[in-house]
């Protein structure tokens, strides 16, 4: 027996809502059809899911999360993290390996993968690490990772401080057609520095984290990426010299992709009211400058997806404040809503263009087969509520992490129901 979703509507691919009917047997969706075609007055057998007039979208996907398990499970596990991207709407999740171990062995790999196949509820695609430890001194057994099942390579949590490392890891990677995944941080740049150099950091007498600590290292990749070949991604974008660094490399044909966050797009350092850690993450809030160059760089084609980086810690290590406590925050639950809010509902962006680099663009960017729904395709769909608002409530979370700066702030575009294969994984109420 299949199942029938219908009452929801598509996107035509040209911004054009339209009413269609979904069957989705073994996993996959089978039929796409128009309404009247369809099961409204037919009991054929199949289970139904009314969708309610609401949006159904291809399964949301996010290429940066940090799941925490092994080593941080009071921060996250696997088990919470896909329940907590399943209620904000997403059916594929590519997991960091800044974890304890990290993700710098096949044994590494396997746990994940058994744990998120026994645990976890939506799609977990697991980095390796491009060095031992990501201490930057010996590159891992990429061939090895390979074959384990990472995707692609990154240190993420820290910069590969190293030229010649970060060149050696590009050939290999090159050799083996998987992209390099690169968190930009010089060291020497930022010692000490809780949030960006600006107004903020001066007000209040803290370090400052300078646009340059970032870029330096998008520009020196992106040189090396030039050099071998490789596929390289910038992970989470927060400056202007960066957006302008990777608009260049893309003119002359470098094979570079790039992601950006909702909250590099959505604010600046003049909006963190206080030292309240839940406003401190890597990187940091910049100036409005930057966030404009940022929102110029996914409107032009620059940065070419959505991510959340969703970084959960516990309250006690958020308690911690502005220069003690750890770097990061949740982002599962907020993100589809925060930018339909600000960017669809106030007529910046279409729908399509924002779906498009949570669906399709990160499919394309890593060459995966999800993210778009079609006769044939993984049944991995979210149902979205386009007009019901509700405000941003940490305590409903289903990531052990509460640490977010939008407690409050008034959204619509929730989703309502998630499936991954055929199998409704989360759904409201
Ligand atoms: N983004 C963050 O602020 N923190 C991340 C690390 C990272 O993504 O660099 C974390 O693991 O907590
Ligand atoms: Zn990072
Ligand atoms: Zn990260």
């Amino acid at each position: 027996m299949g199942t029938w979703i219908v009452n929801g509507k598509m996107l035509d691919g040209d911004n054009r809502l339209v009413n269609k009917n979904i069957l989705i047997e073994n996993g996959m969706i089978t039929s796409i059809t128009e309404p009247k075609e369809g099961p409204d007055n037919q009991s054929d057998g199949h289970e139904r899911i009314d969708a309610k007039g609401q949006l159904i979208a291809p399964g949301l996907i996010d290429m940066h999360v940090h799941l925490r398990e092994p080593g941080f499970e009071h921060k996250e596990t696997i088990a919470t993290g896909t329940r907590s991207a399943a209620r904000g709407g997403f059916t594929t999740i590519a997991c960091m390996p800044n974890t304890r171990p990290v993700i710098d062995t096949p044994e590494t790999v396997r746990y994940i993968l058994d744990k998120a196949e026994t645990e976890g509820v939506v799609r977990v695609l697991p980095y390796g690490c491009i060095t031992d430890n990501q201490l930057g001194r010996e590159l891992t057994d990429f061939e090895a990772l390979k074959d384990a099942g990472v995707f692609a390579f990154t240190d993420d949590g820290v910069g590969v401080q190293s030229a010649q490392m970060m060149k050696d890891a590009m050939a290999k990677a090159a050799e083996l057609g998987m992209p390099i995944v690169a968190h930009c941080e010089d060291n020497t740049l930022v010692v000490g520095a809780p949030v960006n150099e600006g107004a903020f950091s001066r007000k209040h007498g803290l370090k400052g984290i300078p646009n340059e600590s970032e870029a330096i290292h998008v520009g020196r990749d992106i040189l090396l990426a030039e050099a071998t070949g490789v596929h390289y991604h910038v992970c989470h974008v927060s400056t202007e010299q960066s957006v302008r660094l990777i608009r260049q490399a893309k003119q002359l044909g470098i094979k570079v992709t790039a992601e950006v966050c909702p909250h590099h797009l959505l604010l600046s350092d003049e909006d963190i009211p206080g030292l309240d850690a839940n406003w401190k993450m890597n990187p940091p809030l910049r100036s409005p400058r930057d966030v404009q160059a940022c929102i110029k760089g996914i409107e032009d084609g620059t940065i070419d997806i959505v991510v959340t980086d969703h970084a959960p810690h516990s309250e006690e290590e958020k308690a911690k404040g502005m220069q003690a406590a750890p770097f990061g925050i949740v982002g599962f639950e907020t993100a589809f809503p925060l930018l339909y809010t600000h960017f669809v509902l106030k007529g910046k962006w279409t729908l399509q263009f924002l779906l498009d680099r949570m669906t399709v663009k990160p499919a394309e960017v890593f060459g995966l087969s999800w993210g778009t729904l079609q006769e044939g395709a993984a049944a991995d769909l979210t149902l979205i509520d386009l007009d019901t608002e509700k405000e941003v409530n940490p305590a409903e979370f289903l990531s052990k992490g509460r640490n977010t700066p939008f407690t409050g702030w008034k959204l619509k575009g929730w989703p309502t129901r998630t499936i991954v294969a055929g199998q409704v994984v989360w759904s409201e109420a």
